[in-house]
């Protein structure tokens, strides 16, 4: 084989950030099986261990709490992108943590430092052991997580299209409520001091308001591969 084959099949790290609703989920998990790469969906650990402090009586308005109970909950995520999965403490957490309850109060779990600690080592470490190369998706992948990711994308959208997205996928959902939901949250992750949602200073960003899914799944297949063959 040659060796211009050979880069261009190299290990390659994408790190893709953006606000909620933007589509990081839905592009990672597509560019990750298009191009033969783990998938991990750091969001889903933010939410496990916000599931656990909810069902295991921690007061999550209390960040000192929050701190203490960290390190007990044991968070694995599996990294095929055709069956991503997550448990804690062994059990399957993948329904819970899309729960209202979870969303409402995850922001509050991920912005107390110990957790980002605790969180990022695991990232770092599941990084680490894809060797066949890996997309990470999150809020703070490209800045704190994985700063020499080999490509690091940032997606926006509008207010109005984001929360369009969110309604679509919830039959009578109201759209301003959803709207309003979405900034909040988004405020809240941008605003915290430790590692806040924020476009890495050499990211590419990318806006996908007028973009489909396919598209925006195009649009980032073609920036890896340009990646990859320029390693
Ligand atoms: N470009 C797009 N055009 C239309 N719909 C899209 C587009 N991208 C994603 N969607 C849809 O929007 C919804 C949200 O997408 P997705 O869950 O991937 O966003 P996200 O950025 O990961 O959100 P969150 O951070 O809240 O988990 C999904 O229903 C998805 O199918
Ligand atoms: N790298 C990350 C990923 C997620 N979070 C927090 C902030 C989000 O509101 C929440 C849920 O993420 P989602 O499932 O909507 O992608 O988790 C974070 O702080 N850092």
């Amino acid at each position: 084989m040659s060796t211009t084959v050979e880069t261009a099949r190299s290990s390659v790290i994408v790190a893709i950030d953006g606000p909620s609703g933007t589509g990081k989920s839905s592009t990672s998990k597509a560019v990750a099986a298009a191009l033969g790469l783990s998938y991990l969906d750091t969001g889903a650990q933010y939410r496990a261990i916000t599931w656990w402090m909810l069902t295991n009586g921690i007061d999550v308005s209390n960040p000192e709490e929050i701190a203490t109970a960290a390190a007990k909950p044991v968070i694995v995520s599996g990294t095929d992108p055709a069956a991503p999965t997550i448990t804690v403490d062994g059990e399957d957490a993948s329904g819970p943590i899309r729960t209202q309850e979870v969303t409402s109060k995850v922001s509050a779990v991920s912005a107390v430092p110990e957790v980002r600690t605790l969180i990022t080592a695991l990232q770092r470490s599941i990084a680490a052991a894809a060797t066949g190369g890996i997309v990470v998706e999150g809020r703070d992948i490209g800045t704190t997580v994985l700063p020499d990711a080999d490509l690091k994308i940032f997606l926006t959208a509008s207010p109005e299209a984001r929360a369009a997205r969110r309604s679509g996928e919830v039959k009578g959902s109201d759209l301003t409520a959803t709207r309003e939901a979405l900034i909040k949250r988004d405020a809240a992750d941008s605003g915290r001091k430790t590692s806040p949602l924020a476009k890495a200073d050499d990211a590419v960003e990318v806006d996908t308001t007028e973009l489909t899914l396919q598209q925006v799944i195009e649009c980032v297949v073609t920036l890896v591969e340009g990646k990859r063959v320029a390693a």
